[in-house]
């Protein structure tokens, strides 16, 4: 068996991130800038009207000036001329600020009589005018490479002329469930099936990371079977069949593994839950093999999975490890390194974890507070309420 950390670096040995794919505005958020995103144009591109009024010279402006207006300037539409001394260009907001004028007059501010309009208002200063490039200049780097796209970075990409974005591709991850005793939600269930649950949690985890979810189905306790499973997700770039991993007289998935041409790399990992975790790779396809008891299959998914999934989206990724203190005591750890499902409490800059009461691995509702993981490192002591643990965040 070899240990956690012996684990991961097998897992993540040769990883690079596997390029890059153009998508459209609309799909970015989530998406990571495969690049440094360049500004195709300035921003605005040219001083435009922040209000509805008249373009002036704001030294004609004074309270009580007649100014003579000499045309109109809605958005989209510039006027095509210069405005003088006693002049005004009646102007909307959006309008393109013409050459010579450099205030607007709210329009609240005149009033207007046929071609004319009488100041009624003191003007405190030039206003009313976003000058050309107030926002971004054409060439600037409006979103830098490695950058998570929130919901705004479409909109910011469109002001900027780009209509689509380079961004960091998703490994795509098949996985199978396995087990005749497996049926599907909904079913009516006889003796000793149960249903087939761990996939929707695992999808959603491996979206989160940075992947794409492949779901392939569930695989019976055959290996001829199972070898169709594993040849169909030969095209993702990760393969996780779910359960089979161990030793059992049902567990075929590593013989069915074999027999498509798999080379393992591992078969089994000092830690608790998740020991038959496994790991080898079909050419150029990784496969990490998740037992299937749920907390296991869970467990071992954040702490092998995520990081394969997260580097090959070009993540810098390892394992983040923080520093909480225990709000409980917990019991004295055993010859596998541990990881116990707890709850994090943040309070006052303090980072607090509570161990779930029941950490059998068959358990799912335990996750419904658990959001974090207490590592326990192999044979460590019982530790008091008040020592600090090694965590990693779950969510
Ligand atoms: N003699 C030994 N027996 C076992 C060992 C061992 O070292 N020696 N290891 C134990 C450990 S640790 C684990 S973990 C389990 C994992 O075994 P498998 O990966 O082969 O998992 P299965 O037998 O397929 O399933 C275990 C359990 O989980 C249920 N299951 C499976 N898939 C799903 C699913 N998709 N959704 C919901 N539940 C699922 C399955 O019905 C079983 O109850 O092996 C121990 N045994
Ligand atoms: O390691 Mo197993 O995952 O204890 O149930």
């Amino acid at each position: 068996m070899i240990s956690v950390d012996e684990a991961i670096d097998h897992i993540l040995s040769g990883v690079t991130s596997i390029g890059a794919e153009f998508v459209s505005l609309s799909a970015l958020p989530g998406r990571i800038a495969a690049s440094d995103v360049i500004a195709h144009m300035t921003q605005p591109p040219f001083s435009a009207s922040a209000m509805d009024g008249y373009a002036v010279q704001f030294s004609s402006a004074g309270q009580g000036a007649v100014l003579s207006i000499i045309g109109e300037a809605p958005a989209g539409v510039p006027f095509d001329g210069c405005v003088g001394p006693n002049e005004a260009v009646r102007i909307f907001t959006g309008g393109v600020v013409p050459e010579g004028a450099n205030h607007v007059i709210i329009q609240e501010d005149v009033v207007r009589e046929c071609d004319v309009i009488r100041v009624n208002s003191e003007q405190q200063s030039p206003a009313h005018i976003r000058p050309a490039g107030v926002d971004f200049q054409s060439g600037d780097v409006i979103v830098g490479e490695g950058t998570r796209f929130h919901e705004i970075h479409g909109a910011i990409c469109a002001a900027a002329n780009i209509g689509k974005v380079s961004v960091r591709r998703r490994p795509k991850v098949a996985l199978f469930s396995n087990g005749d005793e497996l049926v599907e939600p909904g079913s009516e269930l006889t003796s000793g099936q149960i249903v087939n649950a761990n996939h929707f949690a695992l999808s959603a985890m491996i979206k989160r990371w940075g992947g794409e979810p492949i779901y392939l189905g569930c695989a019976p306790d055959d290996e001829a079977a199972l070898c169709r499973f594993f040849e169909r997700g030969q095209d993702a770039d990760i393969i996780v069949p779910i359960g089979g991993a161990s030793v059992g007289d049902y567990d075929f998935v590593k013989s069915a593994f074999a027999a498509v041409g798999g080379t393992i790399v591992f078969s089994k990992i000092a830690v608790r839950p998740g020991k038959p975790t496994w790991f080898g790779n079909i050419d150029k396809t990784r496969v990490i093999g998740l037992p299937g008891n749920p907390a296991s299959a869970i467990v071992t998914a954040a702490l092998f999975l995520q990081p394969l999934v997260r580097k090959l989206a070009g993540e810098d990724f390892k394992s983040a490890r923080e520093i909480a203190s225990l709000k409980e005591a917990i019991a004295a750890n055993g010859a596998r390194e541990s990881y116990l499902r707890a709850q994090m409490f943040e309070t006052d800059n303090k980072l607090e974890v509570v161990a779930s009461p029941n950490q059998d691995s068959s358990l799912l509702l335990p996750f419904d507070l658990a959001d974090a993981l207490i590592r326990c490192p192999a044979n460590a002591s019982a530790l008091s309420a008040g020592h600090e643990v090694e965590i990693i965040r779950l969510r």
